[in-house]
């Protein structure tokens, strides 16, 4: 294994999410991830429930960043206005839309039930 071309990658990986962190929205999901992660805390979850709230972070982030990475590359492919254009934007970002309203259910799911009983 090629240790150095390892460790360049990593590098890219890392140049990667700085350049997501210009963007308004994967700001707000970091915002939300530590609001999640203080929620949990407090509320006290078990293994599980912290394997599935991290996983759903992590998730969460990957898809905005790949949604991101859709919106450059279709500006670079299609700086006019088209109708292609215009769909593949809409479905990366209707994705990141579907996941976060599943993330919200699944929040509720683990995190009412205990409030309830506080
Ligand atoms: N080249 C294009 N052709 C047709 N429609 C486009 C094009 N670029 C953008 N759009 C439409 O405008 C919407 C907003 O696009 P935009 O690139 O501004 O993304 P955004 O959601 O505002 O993300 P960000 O603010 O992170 O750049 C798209 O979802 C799409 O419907």
């Amino acid at each position: 294994m090629d240790i150095r071309k390892f460790f360049r990658s990593f590098t890219f990986a890392v140049a990667g999410v700085k350049q997501a962190w210009r963007e308004q929205n994967f700001r707000f999901d970091i915002f939300a991830a530590l609001l999640a992660i203080f929620l949990s805390i407090v509320t006290g979850l078990s293994q599980m429930e912290w394997i599935v709230v991290i996983l759903l972070i992590a998730l969460m982030l990957s898809l905005e960043m790949i949604n991101t990475a859709i919106e450059n590359v279709v500006d670079l492919a299609s700086p006019d206005i088209h109708p292609l254009a215009r769909a593949a934007k809409d479905i990366a970002a209707g994705a990141v839309f579907v996941f976060a309203c599943a993330s919200v259910i699944i929040g509720i799911l683990i995190f009412l039930p205990k409030w309830m009983n506080l």
